[in-house]
């Protein structure tokens, strides 16, 4: 595929590309930078492919008038991945995180916060050789969720599957999703979700809910239900919004980051974890996609945005993979880390197979 050569010989020259795929699509589409400049958002009045950290860092983005841009279908299949192996023996990591987790818990039940969300990072020692391989696995294993590929010469190699969006607009209409609550996938005919989860989601609808209020005529939530991310699944609430006010900055500042990667109230939780955490999250936990322009529609009245989760950064010798989940008053700290390994051991597959 023409969009795939592009993708090697951008890497191989150090020049900035998106690549993506969006949920349940048969299309692929690359955004090609003609030239190595690092352009850096403003008032979100630009047009491209974003790309803006958890917290602290650059937000940039690659300009579509500065680019080749390159559309392609692909045939969707789903991959079939051998089975997890959900134990990590990396016990310093275990205790480390679990540490972390109950610090997390201490501090909720001092009245700190509701809820918060501590991630850790894996590195795996292993340089990658055929980046097109794994990112044509990524698309197969996760057709549902948004598949990318980001690549600046002063930023790294960012790819990942993330199962949510942050926003879409498309004229006077907003569309989120709260996500929140994770286990593992199975088949049984109904899925059960214990008081902890259901919670933990809650909060992440009342929290997009009300800050999403003062931009609304109206808003719409439906009932949770359970959604399927490859071999973990979660409970989602779809938000739709009739705005009242159009302020992209505004918005994005009052929603980002959100109770599914941070805490409730949100200033708190993120001072907590910027303290606590211990490692600099970078593009983990951040936004990505099409800032006022739906490439394959050809359009320039939609923005699409998710956030970046189940993603890896990838270094010369090294795979750095980000994993995070939500704490509440009634964590268990063990079952908070197997939840990590859950969630690391598909990209870890996709590496290995
Ligand atoms: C923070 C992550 O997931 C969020 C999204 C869905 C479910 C989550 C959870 O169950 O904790 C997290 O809120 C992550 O995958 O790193």
């Amino acid at each position: 595929m023409r969009v795939f050569k592009h993708l090697v010989h951008f890497y191989n020259v150090r020049k900035p590309f998106a690549v993506y795929r969006k949920s349940n699509s048969d299309t692929i589409v690359g955004i090609f930078q003609n030239s190595t400049k690092l352009y850096l958002l403003e008032d979100f009045t630009e047009q491209g492919f974003v790309l803006a950290p958890f917290c602290e860092g650059k937000q940039i983005y690659i300009p579509l008038k500065e680019s080749t841009v390159l559309i392609e279908k692909v045939l969707q299949e789903e991959q079939e991945l051998s089975e997890l192996s959900l134990h990590n023996n990396d016990l310093e990591a275990k205790a480390q995180f679990e540490q972390l987790v109950k610090k997390c818990i201490t501090a909720i039940n001092s009245g700190l916060f509701a809820k918060v969300v501590p991630s850790r990072k894996e590195t795996l020692n292993a340089p990658i050789n055929n980046i097109v391989s794994i990112f044509k696995k990524l698309i197969k294993t996760y057709p549902t969720a948004f598949c990318s590929v980001f690549y600046h010469p002063e930023i790294g190699l960012w790819m990942g599957a993330t199962p949510e969006r942050l926003l879409q607009i498309k004229g006077e209409k907003l569309y989120t999703m709260a996500l929140a609550g994770t286990q593992l996938t199975h088949d049984m005919p109904i899925v059960e979700w214990g008081s902890k989860e259901k919670e933990e989601q809650q909060f992440v609808t009342d929290f997009i809910v009300q800050t999403l209020q003062p931009f609304a005529d109206k808003i719409w939530t439906s009932q949770p239900y359970t959604k399927k991310a490859a071999k973990v699944m979660h409970i989602c609430t779809d938000i739709e919004v009739v705005l009242s006010t159009y302020n992209f900055k505004s918005i994005i500042k009052a929603l980002h980051p959100t109770p599914a990667v941070c805490g409730m109230p949100k200033e708190i939780a993120l001072d907590f974890l910027i303290q606590k955490e211990g490692y600099d999250r970078k593009y983990y936990a951040g936004y990505l996609g099409e800032l006022n322009c739906n490439v394959e529609q050809n359009t320039n009245d939609e923005s699409d945005l998710y956030v970046n989760l189940r993603c890896m950064e990838i270094e010369e010798n090294n795979i750095n993979i980000y994993v995070g989940c939500g704490v509440t008053k009634d964590s268990n700290p063990e079952s908070e880390f197997i939840e990590t390994v859950n969630k690391s051991s598909t990209m870890k597959q996709i590496l290995n197979n």
